[in-house]
């Protein structure tokens, strides 16, 4: 090794840390809770890294197509674990609910009955903060960008969520069953929308996609796809998009279920371990999940024609061609460019050929450098105009002064938008 070479090493290891003391413990009972439950976990030790927190390092050279990890079906939290809880009596039989929901129920009341929840170390063990958009501030909120916003929303209403569980509330009180069994105290001091949020972030960040089948049936009415489950411990590996893994259920000799993740590459000792959640763009990621990775291949800037509009004056008919051709759907700048749709739209938005040319030119010959001129001025209008609206979301998030993570992955976020298409520029 060189010295140049040491020296990375030497300050590799050193940004790589233990977990702090408490964190420490809790890793340590959840291990230990797992061992007495048939499950051991030799080869990992969760460590702080630099940039992804918490996540698993080796102790020793995974080889590709090794098992990372196989653990007992019993261990993995369901619906079906739910519905042999006590939690069971908030789900009305006239009502249906979906997977999220429940676990997140299940989540609030096991961890308010503390250690005397049979799945303590496991929930002990699990953050408290997330740093999706959910987690901004309402005054950091206020600030996102609608893209962000609009997408939140659409993809996870949790207020929705929540007056549903408020409805169940309301019943049990009216039958006068709103206390807990455990303590007595009323379920609406224990389940509390904060509570709610911060369990449905638990669910959202961290439950393993199962097959239905292998869910059996609860008294529950459950919406499909009930496809969630929680697993303790395999739930600390954390994403990185050149990861391969594949997942599968395995029955042993003994007719015992495993839930198995086998890597298709290889990772030094001392590494961290890495799975992958699935082929996210960094929106995705930071809205699911909380964060994203910079030079992510899926990133694009998407415009829309009213971007176009702003540029140029469509025609009546360029415009009906681009929309019912579904041109208009999902045009991006890419860090190479602009994607098939949009090279499309910008092609009818700026070209001076009679309509009936325009088939022959989009599935037959290719477009002239006459067109492709035409094509690259549209463009670049275009992009100026969007650089310029995410200068404007970054010159108006940057009044706020001591912001959230989740806010300052939101900026972070931007300029990362703004530097694809800085790169989109250059390959026009
Ligand atoms: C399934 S958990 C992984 C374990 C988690 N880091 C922990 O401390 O428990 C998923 C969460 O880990 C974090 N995470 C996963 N991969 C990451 C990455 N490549 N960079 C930054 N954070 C990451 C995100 O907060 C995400 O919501």
């Amino acid at each position: 090794m060189g010295r140049t070479s040491r020296k990375r090493h030497r300050k590799k290891k050193f940004h790589m840390q233990k977990l702090k003391s408490e964190e420490n413990d809790a890793m340590n009972f959840l291990k230990y809770w797992l061992f007495q439950n048939c499950f051991s976990i030799s080869n990992f030790i969760p460590t702080n890294f630099p940039i992804t927190g918490r996540g698993l390092k080796t102790i020793r050279d995974i080889k590709e197509h090794e098992i990372l990890i196989k653990l007992p079906i019993k261990m993995l939290i369901t619906t079906f674990t739910v519905s042999e809880c006590d939690v069971r009596i908030l789900f009305l039989k006239d009502q249906s609910y979906n997977a999220q929901h429940i676990l997140s129920v299940f989540l609030i009341y096991e961890e308010h009955l503390g250690t005397s929840s049979k799945w303590y170390p496991y929930i002990n063990s699990l953050p408290q903060y997330f740093s999706t958009p959910e987690f901004c501030t309402s005054k950091e909120k206020k600030l996102l960008p609608n893209f962000i916003r609009e997408h939140m929303y659409y993809v996870h209403n949790i207020v929705r969520n929540f007056s549903l569980l408020m409805q169940s509330l309301q019943t049990l009180k009216k039958n006068d069953k709103n206390y807990c069994s455990h303590c007595n105290i009323p379920l609406d001091k224990i389940i509390t929308f904060k509570k709610y949020k911060w369990a449905y972030y638990v669910v959202n960040t961290r439950s393993v996609y199962i097959n239905e089948r292998e869910v059996q049936d609860s008294m529950i009415k459950i919406e499909s796809p009930n496809n969630l489950a929680l697993a303790p411990f395999l739930d600390l590996f954390n994403h990185d998009i050149n990861a391969s893994v594949s997942v599968s259920l395995i029955t042993d000799e003994y007719k015992n279920k495993f839930y198995q993740i086998t890597t298709l590459k290889s990772f030094e000792k001392n590494s961290q371990v890495f799975i992958n959640y699935g082929p996210h763009n960094s929106l995705k990621l930071y809205i699911d999940y909380g964060f994203f990775i910079p030079n992510n291949p899926l990133d694009e800037v998407v415009f829309n024609i009213f971007d176009i509009q702003s540029c140029v004056t469509l025609s009546e008919c360029a415009l009906k061609f681009i929309v019912s051709n579904k041109f208009n759907k999902n045009m991006t700048f890419t860090r190479n460019g602009l994607n098939y749709n949009a090279i499309i739209a910008l092609f009818i938005a700026s070209t001076t050929l009679e309509k009936d040319f325009w088939n022959i030119k989009i599935y037959g010959t290719s477009f002239s450098s006459e067109d492709h001129t035409k094509i690259h001025n549209l463009a670049i209008q275009i992009l100026h105009l969007k650089k310029k609206e995410y200068l404007s979301y970054l010159n108006d998030m940057n009044n706020i002064k001591k912001c959230s993570q989740s806010f300052l992955n939101a900026l972070s976020l931007i300029r990362e938008y703004i530097q694809i298409l800085d790169e989109s520029l250059k390959n026009i």
